[in-house]
């Protein structure tokens, strides 16, 4: 499994009856493509969220910024995205490029929007993708019932383009992202689609589990059901079938890519994944520094950079009359992130009186599992204008947050990346994050050695428990007490470069070698 599969023509599998005999794809337009398009290579991303778009998490904000940084690399990527109620009205201006008749079942159109720098293929399947509350829940919070569909119908709109189903462009390699599109290599080599297959996991928590009756619903063939392909635990999981079937396997550090190997990270898939060991690669996340820049935010009221860091502290009256709080002597830290055990925010509710016993200050903006939420408002009820949560998604928020904090507390109990200690160490807040992950690569612990180097850039803590976080706390704290060591902290965390560069470069260089891999056996 997993190696290029070579089919002159498609094959007659009742799979692909399904689709492609029912759905002849009906041309009205054509994606435009110069003499300079055909010498870059051609990549279809397959991504449930994409950023300014559609967000719930970090997925959204790597997916609409790696098109970009592929773009110097001379790769084109065009999105496959669902046709959500936030795309729908720009993407129905444009002509559609074709109609699927029979995406199990359902019936879709393929629509071209250009957004932002970002060439979308947007698929319109209002029964499926135009409905209120979020990607994948309902406004009570609730999953969707229909999740098994809505995924898989994405997953093979992407394999029929990968195989050829859109007149004048077919994919030179396919990037599919997470469990939502990690259908799409099974799918494709259902079909005997021979276009390599890159699917990057952003986090192993989330693996779309359903139940084994699924399978025939979606499309697929008994045989599918088998250990080396979906098969979980009894039940099926789309993201098994991904692992098994992409030519390549990515993740978002090289320490998460070998953390997963392990059982405490890995999920129940530690075994999938060490099968596929020699094709599991780590690549460090980066961030988009136009939209993550302090010197030009638009939701900052003084823009600032390493230069004029000084101008940073003017940010935080405004941040603090936002979330009605008082001054202190002591650091402001915030936490921006899900409200979740993954994210040690249950920690955090425990350990924050440490904060106040230094007049030091705390915002939690997030949401997700109500009873840390409850934890969270319990303890600022006790410090009022000392603490603040905030329950919900606020994109400007989160901003001003990294421009007027001192510092931003990530204690994750795993994180496969994490970009919040990204955008700190842009902005000059120092971060304060468990030693895990991506965190552990990206951040440098101000040890003793590190600062006799000059290159420390946060704290870390390790073991990931409460006591450690209260540790890291006043570590942070003490360090806060010294100007200029801290200046200096924040000095060098704006200076740490993680703009998408290395990673483009790394994933480009992914690429060409897959497709070319691929070229010869053809
Ligand atoms: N309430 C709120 N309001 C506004 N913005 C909010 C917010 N809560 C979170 N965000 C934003 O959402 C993003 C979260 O990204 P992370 O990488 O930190 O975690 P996430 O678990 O979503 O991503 C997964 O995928 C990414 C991408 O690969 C990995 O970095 C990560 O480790 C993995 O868990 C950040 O842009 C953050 O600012």
């Amino acid at each position: 499994m997993g190696t290029v599969h070579i089919a002159p023509s498609l094959p007659d599998s009742p799979f692909l009856r399904i689709s492609r005999e029912a759905s002849p794809p009906a041309q009205t337009s054509r994606i435009p493509s110069s003499a300079a398009t055909r010498k870059r290579l051609k990549v279809l991303a397959v991504t449930s969220e994409i950023y300014p778009l559609v967000k719930t998490g970090g997925l959204a904000d790597v997916t609409g910024a790696l098109p970009k940084a592929l773009s110097a690399f001379r790769i084109d990527t065009h999105s496959l995205v669902p046709g959500y109620p936030a795309l729908l009205e720009q993407a129905r201006r444009h002509p559609p490029l074709m109609e699927f008749d029979n995406l199990l079942g359902e019936r879709a159109t393929l629509r071209h929007l250009e957004i932002d720098g970002l060439c979308l293929f947007v698929l319109d399947a209002p029964q499926l993708y135009d409905r209120d509350g979020g990607p994948y829940v309902d406004r009570h919070g609730n999953d969707h019932p229909d999740n098994w569909k809505r995924f898989a119908v994405l997953s093979l709109a992407a394999a029929e383009i990968a195989a050829g189903a859109l007149p004048g462009w077919q994919p030179d390699l396919v990037h599919s992202h997470d469990w939502q599109t990690a259908l799409t290599s099974v799918y494709m080599r259902s079909m005997g689609c021979a276009v390599p297959v890159v699917l990057t996991i952003h986090n192993l928590a989330f693996q779309g589990q359903f139940p084994a009756h699924v399978l025939s619903a979606i499309g697929l063939p008994p045989h599918a059901y088998s250990l080396d392909c979906m098969e979980y635990f009894g039940d099926i999981s789309y993201l098994k079938g991904g692992l098994m079937t992409a030519d390549h396997i990515t993740v978002v550090s090289p320490t998460y890519a070998r953390e997963i190997l392990m059982p405490t990270f890995g999920m129940g898939l530690q075994g999938v994944l060490r099968q596929r060991m020699d094709r599991l690669q780590g690549i460090v996340n980066g961030i988009d520094q136009e939209i993550w820049d302090p010197a030009n935010d638009p939701h900052l009221p003084v823009g600032y950079d390493a230069r004029s860091i000084r101008n940073k502290r003017r940010n935080k009256p405004a941040l603090l009359e936002r979330f009605a709080m008082q001054p202190g002597k002591g650091p402001l830290f915030s936490a921006v992130s899900r409200i979740t055990w993954q994210k040690g925010m249950d920690m955090l509710a425990e350990v924050a009186d440490e904060i106040f016993q230094v007049d030091g200050r705390l915002i939690v903006l997030g949401q997700g599992d109500r009873d840390i939420e409850a934890a969270l408002h319990r303890t600022a009820e006790r410090y009022p204008g000392r603490m603040a949560v905030s329950i919900g998604y606020d994109e400007p928020t989160a901003h001003l947050i990294h421009g007027g904090s001192d510092a931003i507390i990530q204690p994750s109990r795993f994180e496969p990346c994490g970009l919040t200690q990204l955008y700190a160490l842009r902005y000059g807040c120092v971060p304060v994050v468990s030693r895990t992950g991506g965190l552990s690569e990206t951040i440098i612990d101000a040890n003793d050695a590190a600062l006799s180097a000059r290159v420390a850039t946060g704290f870390q803590f390790h073991p990931v428990t409460a006591d450690g976080l209260r540790h890291a706390i006043r570590r942070a704290c003490a360090a806060y007490r010294h100007p200029t060591h801290w200046s200096r902290l924040q000095m060098r965390a704006m200076q740490a470069d993680y703009s998408w560069d290395r990673s483009a470069a790394a994933y480009a260089s992914l690429y060409e070698r897959l497709a070319s891999t691929r070229s010869l056996m053809t």
